[in-house]
């Protein structure tokens, strides 16, 4: 990967599930929970893991579907799961190693940080005030905030005009393919970790400037 040069690059959008934070554990024992309370049976890990990533409405379609729920069944479903989720939130989630450091890291380099997660908003504040990266952010946005949920641009350009940065000097920082689809169509360079959910595939088949193994082994020249 060519080093990433802070002279041009002026900020960095961060994904959160699968790149700053392992949340698998997290949504296996919502989504269980929510599948107990509707009497249906509970799904495997490796399906949570490859239907990641895409929202909690996607996830939630999917799940009810793989569990022999009935699509009417949605309403319901989302109730419990968000009460679920939000009772349980933090506490199968681990940050993934060389995160606080690389967030400091790109800090110290005078990039400003925005998090721009698929998940909702109400879910992903209080998950990055439990594992201590709030601070690092002077923005925060879900998949709620705007009308559409990445690998639509639209929340990438948002995030951008907030931040007051053109796309070009904006890094993508994610885990999967929706990540850098809404980077490419956005126009903004994006970073791919190598250890998050990219829907069962391989992140490196995916089109993306470059992979790190942690987020502290991204080469900021300096
Ligand atoms: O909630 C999800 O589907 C995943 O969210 P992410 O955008 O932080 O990976
Ligand atoms: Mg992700």
């Amino acid at each position: 990967m060519p080093s990433l040069d802070p002279r041009t690059l002026q900020a960095a959008i961060v994904d959160l599930d699968g790149t700053m934070v392992d949340t698998l554990g997290d949504f296996v024992v919502a989504l269980h929970r929510m599948l107990a309370d509707l009497a249906l049976p509970p799904v495997d890990r490796a399906f949570v893991e490859r239907t990641i990533g895409k929202g909690s409405e996607h996830l939630l379609r999917q799940t009810l579907a793989h569990a022999g729920g009935r699509p009417e069944q949605f309403d319901a479903a989302w109730a419990r799961y968000q009460a679920h989720y939000l009772a349980i939130n933090g506490e199968h989630a681990t940050v993934f190693p060389g995160v606080a450091e690389g967030l400091q890291r790109l800090r110290e380099a005078g990039l400003r940080l925005a998090c721009l997660t698929n998940k909702p908003l109400a879910f992903a504040r209080p998950l990055l005030a439990a594992k201590g990266l709030d601070g690092y952010f002077g923005a925060v946005f879900g998949g709620d905030s705007f009308e559409r949920k990445k690998p639509d641009p639209l929340p990438l350009l948002k995030t951008c005009e907030v931040l007051g940065t053109p796309p070009a000097r904006t890094l993508m920082l994610g885990d999967s393919a929706n990540d850098a689809q809404a980077a490419r169509a956005a126009g903004c360079p994006v970073v791919l970790v190598t250890y998050g959910y990219n829907h069962g595939e391989p992140v490196r088949g995916v089109d993306a400037d470059g992979f790190v193994d942690r987020l502290d082994q991204l080469p900021l020249a300096r």
